[in-house]
């Protein structure tokens, strides 16, 4: 069976090693280009693993958008990852572009402004540290894991040019079904939906509902309902250890045209 990720070098195949600690099963896992083609190959029987928000940048979101365009795909585990980015490359001083993911870019932000870089995005980290190994080019350098550099044989420049520190992203793991060895204690329901009317106090009713169960949200947040300027669909994510799920989404249903269960899935250290 296989698990799919971004490629060798990517903090997400950092992150699906570390999954594949706790789950049950033979997975080996194989590597695609982009996240998109991460959820197009999840099948039946085969998981992937990708990036679904950052501490200092904030959500990844091609990962809320494709949860909602591949109906059949649930999120069935959670876990965070600290991220520690390194320049990567030749030399320092002869850097003119730094290449990397828009995430990992958007994360270093203050620190390529300071060098007065010039930025290019692409798909993944390991594919940028793939793209100066094989150019050759000493004017361009890479951010990235160490990993990639050591795989890619390549210089770390510098450590730690996260413009915060703590940066950590939290990762899923998306299917159709998984079995752990161990299930940890804490669990987590992401949903999103769209609220039936634009009027005053409409998200309030939502928030009701949990405030009134004592559930602790964890994230909400809005995108654009892709329909018309200024609609929006709501994500939310929550704690859920004893209540019921099937009440708590009832109780919402008068309130939204469309609700859909992302997932409830344990949160792994
Ligand atoms: O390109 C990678 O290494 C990824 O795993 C993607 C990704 C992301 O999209 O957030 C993962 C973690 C970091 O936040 C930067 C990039």
């Amino acid at each position: 069976m296989i698990i799919y990720t971004l490629p060798k070098g990517t903090y997400s195949e950092i992150a699906a090693k570390k999954f594949l600690n706790y789950i049950d099963g033979n997975y080996k896992i194989d590597y695609c280009n982009s996240i998109y083609d991460v959820f197009e190959k999840v099948a039946n029987n085969s998981l992937g693993v990708v990036p679904i928000e950052n501490s200092i940048e904030g959500s990844v979101s091609l990962t809320q958008d494709l949860l909602l365009q591949f109906k059949d795909i649930k999120i069935l585990g959670e876990l965070a990852l600290d991220i520690h980015h390194n320049l990567i490359g030749y030399d320092k001083n002869k850097i003119k572009t730094v290449i990397s993911h828009p995430q990992a870019l958007a994360q270093c932000r203050n620190y390529i402004k300071k060098h007065g870089w010039e930025v290019k995005a692409v798909e993944s980290t390991a594919k940028a540290v793939r793209i100066v190994a094989e150019s050759g080019d000493e004017t361009l350098g890479a951010i990235g894991s160490k990993e990639s550099a050591e795989y890619y044989n390549l210089k770390i420049l510098d450590e730690n040019i996260e413009d915060y520190k703590n940066n950590k992203t939290r990762f899923i793991l998306i299917g159709k079904y998984v079995k752990f060895k161990n299930i940890p204690e804490k669990y987590k329901v992401s949903i999103v939906f769209e609220l039936k009317e634009d009027k005053p106090g409409a998200l309030y009713h939502i928030l009701k509902e949990f405030a009134e169960r004592n559930i602790n949200l964890t994230r909400i947040e809005s995108r654009p309902s892709k329909k018309r300027l200024g609609t929006y669909i709501f994500y939310i994510d929550f704690e859920n250890n004893k209540e019921n799920l099937d009440e708590i989404l009832k109780s919402l249903e008068k309130y939204t045209t469309f609700i859909i269960l992302l997932g409830r899935y344990p949160v792994f250290e």
